[in-house]
């Protein structure tokens, strides 16, 4: 049967061909919220103050049966019973200093939120980082988020999409809070990269939820 014999003319191939429809790829919806300038000055400066009083060392992590310095410093702050294995190291909970217990309220009463422990990382300059990982150890509780607040240098926080590979980036300046909601830790990694001019310290607190005693009689 020809075209004709349908009663109507249909399009040739030829004048179908075009430009194709440009078509943006899915964007994947972040589960994270931004406060810029979460903590005043006055706040910030307590709290950078106290820190320079913390226990903060750089364990040893292992990557194919080498060892080395995790490229920053750290302290761990929780309640009894929440102690974290991370970088393959149970660390005991230290009692929590006051202006990170204050901050640790602040961000319950505010955002209704549950959170037992604190992770300070401490990075001297741009030249010390944090590499691509989830916050997904075992012991986080399921469906919690985790707040993260930034004191110091201004630093790029990158995150990627695990499937899409979709980037985001947050220039996170003193002060400024930054909440990773579930399923971040689920669909998405995080890092902090290099950034070779940053010649001050930054410092972050990631306020977490652990279920309590996961690490207890073992
Ligand atoms: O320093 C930061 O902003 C991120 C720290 C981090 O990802 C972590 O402690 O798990
Ligand atoms: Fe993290």
């Amino acid at each position: 049967m020809r075209q004709q014999d349908l009663g109507f003319d249909w399009p040739q191939a030829s004048s179908l061909a075009g430009p194709a429809p440009a078509v943006e790829p899915e964007r994947v919806v972040a589960p994270v919220t931004y406060v810029p300038g979460y903590l005043n000055p006055a706040q910030q400066a307590a709290l950078y103050e106290e820190a320079k009083g913390y226990p903060l060392s750089s364990p040893d992590i292992r990557v194919y049966g080498q060892r080395y310095k995790i490229p920053r410093s750290q302290a761990w702050f929780g309640d009894d019973g929440c102690d974290y294995l991370f970088s393959s190291h149970l660390v005991k909970a230290l009692p929590w200093p006051k202006y990170a217990n204050k901050l640790r309220h602040k961000l319950m009463r505010e955002l209704g939120l549950r959170l037992n422990g604190v992770l300070v990382n401490c990075y001297a300059d741009g030249s010390e980082t944090v590499g691509w990982h989830s916050d997904d150890e075992t012991e986080i509780a399921p469906h919690s988020t985790i707040a993260s607040v930034s004191l110091g240098a201004t630093r790029d926080f990158v995150i990627r999409h695990k499937q899409t590979q979709q980037k985001m980036s947050f220039a996170l300046a003193a002060g400024d809070l930054l909440l990773m909601h579930w399923p971040m830790q689920q669909e998405w990694e995080h890092a902090l990269p290099k950034r070779l001019k940053v010649t001050e310290p930054r410092l972050n607190f990631t306020f977490r939820h652990l279920l309590v005693d996961f690490h207890a009689g073992g």
